[in-house]
């Protein structure tokens, strides 16, 4: 199993250039299942969960296609199975959003309950009940949500609870239901604007994607299409964060400012110089940084897949800061391991308060899930001594060689991996 070392050794400067969105990308994989020709998509990041899921369409039948230029064609034109099985979908969040896809385009489809990060319970129960309200009958039987539809009808779709990937799956089931859906109390994360993309330039008919209300005109087929995935807000906010904590100055590039305003605010409260240009993000740092108040909450508010990052910032900076995590119930499970560095960290339910120190201190540690990974490897950029995470599988599920581009702009980091010590830069 893979560990990463670090060494803190001060500020980070350089220019980096931001991937394709993981969440962004696994939606438009799924959504290609709908079309009856090839769909072409670029800028697709190069993570453990994007294979996944080509080795999730492929069990289908599709035929994958990757050009290495981080394009991947699918012809969904040779599925012939309609079961995504246990094995593959318990590693990951984003195997149901074959669900709509399977049931719209097929009549009927079996997944398995989904995995993914182990941060709450993360029902999927919304999903349901809106492809109940099109028209589907839905049972949950073994681990399996099996579905049927001879034809799905378009309706009104009022979400309990606002849920990305449960949007993103009513939205493509919906394209090819039989006339007008629409759904209320829609999540308006910028992936979902970038989802109604993709599947409009396959010729569906979607209005108001990025609003709490999406209108969808039933198309009676979708033709092939090519997609460039949008920026990954949650991995350039890392990289900004990461240059907060170190000092520098880092200019990232091929991102876009406006998907993550809620995060520069806080950096900019915390101390840091920032400015945006049409596709670029440059970061200076001079001082300690400060520590800031942070609440999660759905897209346009601060996003829950930040907040184990600024926890990190929070742990060197001047001053407390507060947490408050009101989207995921179990995502706080980075406290302990920050604790072994040295933080000071007090964590009661949703909230956590941390008093920031002036130095962490280098120690083995253990990453829990995607984001603590990501929040571990901040925490040791700046810490004193030797830093090695183990588990870091979970990084390699949603971080494009963080080691490389990190060790780009300076960083002491090196993957040890089983065939012996790989450097960095
Ligand atoms: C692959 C992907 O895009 N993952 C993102 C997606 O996850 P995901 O789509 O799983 O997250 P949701 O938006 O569905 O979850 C938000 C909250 O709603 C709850 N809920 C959700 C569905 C449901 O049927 N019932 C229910 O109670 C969840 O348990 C959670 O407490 O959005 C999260 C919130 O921005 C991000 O952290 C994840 O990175
Ligand atoms: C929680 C995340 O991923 P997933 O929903 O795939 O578990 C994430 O991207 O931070």
């Amino acid at each position: 199993m893979d560990k990463l070392l670090l060494r803190g050794n001060g500020p980070l400067r350089g220019e980096l250039r931001i991937s394709g969105a993981k969440n962004a990308a696994l939606p438009c994989l799924a959504a290609t299942l709908l079309a009856k020709e090839p769909v072409q998509l670029r800028n697709i990041p190069h993570l453990r969960d994007i294979t996944t899921t080509l080795e999730l369409l492929s069990t289908l039948g599709a035929r994958v296609l990757v050009d290495g230029q981080l394009g991947i064609e699918v012809d969904p034109r040779p599925v012939h199975s309609l079961v995504a099985p246990y094995e593959l979908v318990k590693t990951m969040r984003a195997s149901i959003l074959v669900l709509g896809p399977l049931l719209a385009r097929h009549g009927s489809a079996e997944v398995s309950l989904p995995g993914g990060c182990a941060i709450g319970s993360r029902p999927v129960s919304v999903h349901l009940s809106g492809l109940q309200a099109l028209g589907a009958e839905i049972t949950v039987e073994n681990g399996f949500v099996k579905a049927r539809a001879a034809k799905l009808i378009g309706a009104r779709i009022v979400m309990e609870i606002v849920s990305v990937t449960g949007t993103e799956n009513l939205l493509m089931a919906a394209t090819l239901a039989e006339g007008h859906t629409t759904l209320e109390n829609a999540a308006r994360e910028p992936e979902i604007v970038d989802l109604a993309r993709c599947l409009n330039a396959m010729g569906a008919r979607i209005s108001g994607a990025g609003t709490s209300v999406i209108e969808i005109e039933g198309v009676k087929e979708l033709h092939g299409a090519e997609h460039s995935v949008v920026a990954d807000r949650i991995e350039t906010g890392t990289y900004l964060v990461a240059a907060a904590m170190a000092g520098g100055d880092v200019c990232l590039k091929r991102t876009d400012a406006s998907l993550l305003e809620s995060v520069i605010l806080k950096l900019r409260e915390a101390g840091a110089e920032v400015t945006t240009g049409a596709d670029l993000i440059r970061l200076r740092m001079k001082q300690r940084p400060k520590a800031v108040d942070i609440r999660t909450a759905p897209f346009p508010a601060f996003p829950t897949d930040m907040q184990a990052q600024f926890m990190a910032l929070n742990c060197i900076a001047e001053g407390s800061g507060v947490i408050t995590e009101t989207i995921f119930e179990n995502r706080f499970m980075h406290v302990s391991e920050l604790q072994r560095l040295g933080a000071e960290i007090t964590a009661d339910g949703k909230t956590a308060v941390v008093r920031g120190v002036p130095k962490l201190r280098g120690a083995p540690v253990m990453a829990t899930d995607l984001r603590a990974s990501a929040c571990l490897v901040l925490a040791g950029l700046v810490a004193e001594g030797e830093t090695l995470i183990d588990r870091i599988y979970h990084l390699d599920r949603g971080y494009e060689v963080i080691e490389e581009k990190l060790g780009a702009l300076g960083a002491d980091i090196r993957r040890i991996s089983n065939s012996g010590l790989r450097s960095a830069s």
